[in-house]
Order: C-alpha cells, then structure tokens, then sequence
C-alpha cells in the first residue's frame, strides 16, 4: 500500500529564536507523526540545540534524498540547509549568516512544494529584521512566498477553532493604511478569503468585512473609506454571489463572530485581527497564507528571543500549524473541498 500521509516540509525558523525548540516539541509527539510525514529544513546544530532546549526524545537524522519514508518515531530527519557556528547561534543575536540560513530554508521548501516533492510547508518563525540585515528584502514570508510562487495577490489568514480573520493590507506602517485600503484591495482580498476558506474549511463561508474608522466613519465625520471604498467592494463581491456583509464596525464585530455568526472577517490592517485573533487563539492560532498555488501554514507567534533556550515557549501553535498543512493537503488530495 503506498503511503498517503501528507508529506510536510517544516523550515527551522531563525535559530537564535524558539523555532528550533518547539520544532523539536512538535515532531516528538506521537500525534504529529500519525497525521503526516515530515522534513525538517535547517541547521544540524541548530536543531540538535533544539531537541535538547526541548527535552525531546529525538536524533536528528541527516537525508539528502526526497524519499519521504514513514517519519519514525525518535528521528528527526533532516535536510541540511548550513552549518551554523556557535557565534551565529546565540540566541537573540542573529547574525547575516543566520539570517541567510533561515531564508534559504523557506527558499528550499517553497521549491520543494512547487515542484511537487512536499504537499505544503510549515514555517517556524523567522525575525523580518534579521530577514533583512541579511539581505533579503522581503517584509516577510508572506510577501517572500507570493514572489517566490509568483503568486499576484495573496492574503494573510489567522486562525483559530473560534475565528478566521484576513487582512487586506498586511506588513505595512499604520499611516500607509488608508492610502492602501483600494476597492480593488478589498474586493481581492475578499474574493481570495471566499475561494481559499470554501476550498479548504468551509464551504459558502459568511464573510463579515470589518470599517475602517470608527463606527463606520460615523456618516462621514469620521473618514470616508466605508462609503466610498469598503461598501462598494462587498456590493461587487456580493454581485459575484459571495455571501460578504459589511462594512461592519471592528469594535463590535468580534463578539458576534466568536458566536459563529461568521466564518471569516477581512479586515482592514494587522491589529485590527490580529489582536482579538491572539487574545483567543495565541496557543493554538495557525497563521495561512491565501491565494498560494502552495499550502503554507506558520505559527501565530514570533521568535520570542525572551524565551528562547528556556524552553518555556509553548509549541501549541506549532503543532496546530503542521497538523492544518497536514488536513488542507488532504483536501487537496482529494481534489474536493471540505464538506
Ligand atoms: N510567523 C513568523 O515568522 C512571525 C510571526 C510573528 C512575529 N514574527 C517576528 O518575531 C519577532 C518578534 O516579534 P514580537 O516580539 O512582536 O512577537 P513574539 O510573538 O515573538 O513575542 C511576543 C510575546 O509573546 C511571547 N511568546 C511568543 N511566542 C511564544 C510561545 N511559543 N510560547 C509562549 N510565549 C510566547 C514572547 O515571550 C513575548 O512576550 C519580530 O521580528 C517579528 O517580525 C514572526
Ligand atoms: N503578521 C504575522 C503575525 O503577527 O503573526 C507575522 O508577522 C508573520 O508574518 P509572515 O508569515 O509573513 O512571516
């Protein structure tokens, strides 16, 4: 019988950060190896730290063919991506080589999932500054990946068993927002939300799209963009037989959500979701990226440098991250949606 477990690639995420331990706290339960198969993309040193930061029962195991065998319990396999010297490990301290390194490993994987070798990628986390001190200008992987796959337009989900929340702008200074809050913005960013949450989670999803300003701009007094932007968008979505409402006040939406009056709300910039999105979901919050020809999920944390090497960092969202890679390549797999 061939194995079906989808085949996982999982980058290592800055090593001066928590990626390589909750990796490590990950791959060590059962559970995880029972869903899928995984690769491991990073550093040997990085990721021996890692199992030991962790206390997990495992040995990193180096491969360098894609045989995507049955991922055995007490190994770590491995696909060596540098050779990182003590000096590039500290933690908190990443350095151009670090930094380098856990690009390379997003680089690799994203090819991996594009030539069809891996069935989706999940990504520990990664500093956008330490991303950037190294030389690659990228706000992070979701502006990297889209470049990489040469995707158009993509979009930022966060979720968790109680929400979903999409972002029409993503990594961006507040003062930009306005400007870049367009109707074609919105009305992609809803589009991209309809089609992945339909394919992947829900079928027909209700989408709540959230206003810009208080109360709706308040007729105006405060800001114009609900009327002149945001409302015409969700009209020409809903022309498209989406089932979006809106534009909706933020400051109210979320308790009407979490009682499940809607399965995804777009909103307008980072903390406008992300703030309610951690304050339910920071343990167990997947964050995935809409609109890829790849699956790809991450953590819904940072690096956490306060926590790295005391193995305090929770590896809930880690674990939440590879099992959802795992269920959306079997809805892929299956070349149906979810029921
Ligand atoms: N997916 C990603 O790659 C990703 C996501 C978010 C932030 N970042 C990056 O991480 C860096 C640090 O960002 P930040 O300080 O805003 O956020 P952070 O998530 O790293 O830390 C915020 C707080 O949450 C705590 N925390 C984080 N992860 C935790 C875990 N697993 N268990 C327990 N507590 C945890 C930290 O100790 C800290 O107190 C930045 O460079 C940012 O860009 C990356
Ligand atoms: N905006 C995300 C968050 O706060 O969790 C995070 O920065 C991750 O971004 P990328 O997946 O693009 O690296």
């Amino acid at each position: 019988m061939p194995n079906t477990k989808p085949r996982i690639v999982i980058t290592m995420g800055d090593p001066t950060g928590v990626g390589p331990e909750i990796i490590a706290a990950t791959l060590a339960d059962p559970e995880v190896r029972k869903h899928c198969r995984f690769l491991v993309l990073g550093d040997r040193a990085a990721m021996a730290r890692g199992i030991a930061v962790a206390g997990a029962a495992l040995k990193v195991e180096r491969t360098d063919a894609l045989n995507w065998e049955e991922s055995k319990e007490g190994v770590l396999p491995l696909w060596e991506i540098s050779s990182l010297t003590d000096t590039d490990m500290q933690y908190g301290r990443p350095t151009v080589a670090s930094g380098d390194a856990m690009y390379r490993a997003i680089c690799e994987a994203a090819r991996l999932c594009l030539e069809g070798n891996a069935d989706a990628m999940a990504t520990a986390p990664i500093s956008k500054e330490a991303l950037n001190r190294a030389g690659h200008h990228y706000p992070g992987h979701t502006e990297l990946l889209a470049e990489l796959a040469g995707a158009e337009r993509v979009v930022m989900m966060l979720a968790g068993s109680r929400m979903r929340v999409t972002l029409v702008t993503i990594h961006e200074a507040l003062a930009d927002v306005p400007r870049l809050v367009t109707f074609e913005r919105v009305l992609e960013t809803i589009r991209i939300t309809h089609r992945d949450v339909h394919r992947y989670f829900r079928r027909n999803p209700r989408i709540a799209v959230l206003a810009l300003n208080p109360h709706c701009g308040e007729g105006g007094m405060f800001g114009d963009e609900e009327a002149r932007i945001i409302a015409p968008a969700v009209e020409a979505a809903r022309q498209e037989g989406i089932d979006a409402l809106g534009p909706l006040s933020a400051d109210t939406l979320f308790h009407f959500a979490i009682q499940g009056g809607y399965d995804a709300v777009v909103c307008m910039y980072h903390d406008q979701g992300l703030i309610p999105l951690k304050l339910l979901h920071f343990d167990d919050g997947v964050n995935v990226t809409l609109g890829l020809p790849i699956i790809r999920t991450s953590v819904d944390h940072g690096t956490a440098y306060d926590l790295a090497g005391t193995g305090r960092a929770s590896a809930d969202s880690m674990k939440a991250a590879i099992l959802m890679a795992a269920d959306m390549a079997r809805v892929k797999g299956s070349g149906d949606g979810k029921p």
